[in-house]
């Protein structure tokens, strides 16, 4: 599926005097799993509810195939941002049952799949007459997915989809995600504070810190440039001298650093008396964005 750009430029965003976007500069590439990591009040919910024309932003720009999204319907129908129902939105609509709910999304959804969308109620277990102010966590979380999946649309958005469900639904999440995506090869962007297990499904991560973006590489690629080494406090010392050390853990006179690097300087620590391990992607997470936290 070919699909356009979604591309932010310059994106600032403050609530009252408190910064959330910080001259933010985003490419999503069309056909792509994106998986979007960062600490709570990183702003990532804010940041995709601007990419999404769904929130505002105090300057910037984001545009879909060029043509800015804010106000603009045909760039929006080609974008689905599913986000987590607030069962206190429908408090006052207590009678608003799943069943209106698809009705809408049918509707606003021009790619709208009713055949796709009445097989995930069946798989889900759903009862589309059930109210929505009476479903459980797991339930909205599998109505936000069900209404991503069957949008069809080019670039579908979740954020934290997989919050609410147990472990086999979530694998069962991330399979419809992989399925749909080898079949139609459209665009997801998917925030998660689930990192492991959702590592091996995004292609490629954003990593969001404090209105920032840190990364927005494919993971192996940055997965790859992270290592531990341990050993002798000197030892150690001496072969991170060249290279990026994130953070440090020491133990009496055995220490254990993060570091970044490649190259002649790594392989040069490779040949010094440490032990040198891989690290896994929220090792890489808490490593850049811990900020001390974790020492
Ligand atoms: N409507 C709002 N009014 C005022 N402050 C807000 C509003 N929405 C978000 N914020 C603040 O903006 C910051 C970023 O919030 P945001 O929800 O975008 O972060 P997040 O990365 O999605 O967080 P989390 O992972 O905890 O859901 C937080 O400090 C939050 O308190």
């Amino acid at each position: 599926m070919l699909t356009g750009i979604l591309k932010a430029q310059g994106l600032y965003k403050s609530y009252k005097d408190k910064e959330v976007l910080h001259n933010l500069d985003l490419t999503i590439e069309p056909g792509k799993i994106y998986g979007l990591i960062g600490r709570n009040g990183a702003g990532k919910t804010t940041l995709l509810g601007i990419l999404t024309a769904q929130n505002t932003k105090d300057r910037g720009e984001v545009t879909y195939d060029g043509q800015p999204v804010w106000e603009n319907q045909a760039a929006l129908d080609n974008i689905c941002f599913s986000r987590e129902l607030q069962p206190t939105l429908f408090s006052g609509q207590n009678n608003l049952k799943i069943r209106h709910y698809l009705r809408s999304a049918a509707i606003y959804y021009p790619g709208w799949d009713r055949e796709y969308a009445q097989r995930l109620l069946e798989e889900f277990k759903l009862d589309e007459k059930k109210k929505i102010c009476q479903l459980s966590k797991g339930q909205m979380s599998m109505v936000t997915i069900l209404i991503a999946l069957a949008s069809r649309s080019p670039i579908t958005i979740l954020d934290e989809p997989a919050a609410g469900l147990d472990v086999v639904m979530r694998e069962r999440f991330y399979q419809l995600l992989l399925d749909d995506f080898a079949q139609t090869g459209r665009t997801f962007l998917v925030s998660t504070h689930i990192i492991e297990e959702a590592a091996s499904v995004f292609e490629r991560v954003i990593i969001l810190d404090e209105g920032r973006i840190l990364e927005n590489c494919p993971t192996e690629e940055l997965v790859g440039q992270f290592r531990y080494i341990s050993g002798h406090e000197d030892v150690v010392d001496q072969v991170c001298a060249g290279l990026e050390v994130l953070s440090t853990h020491q133990m009496g006179r055995h220490k254990t650093a993060a570091v970044r690097g490649s190259g002649v300087k790594l392989q040069d620590a490779l040949k010094a008396d440490v032990d040198v391990s891989p690290m896994n992607l929220q090792n890489v997470f808490v490593a850049l964005c811990g900020h001390g936290d974790t020492q």
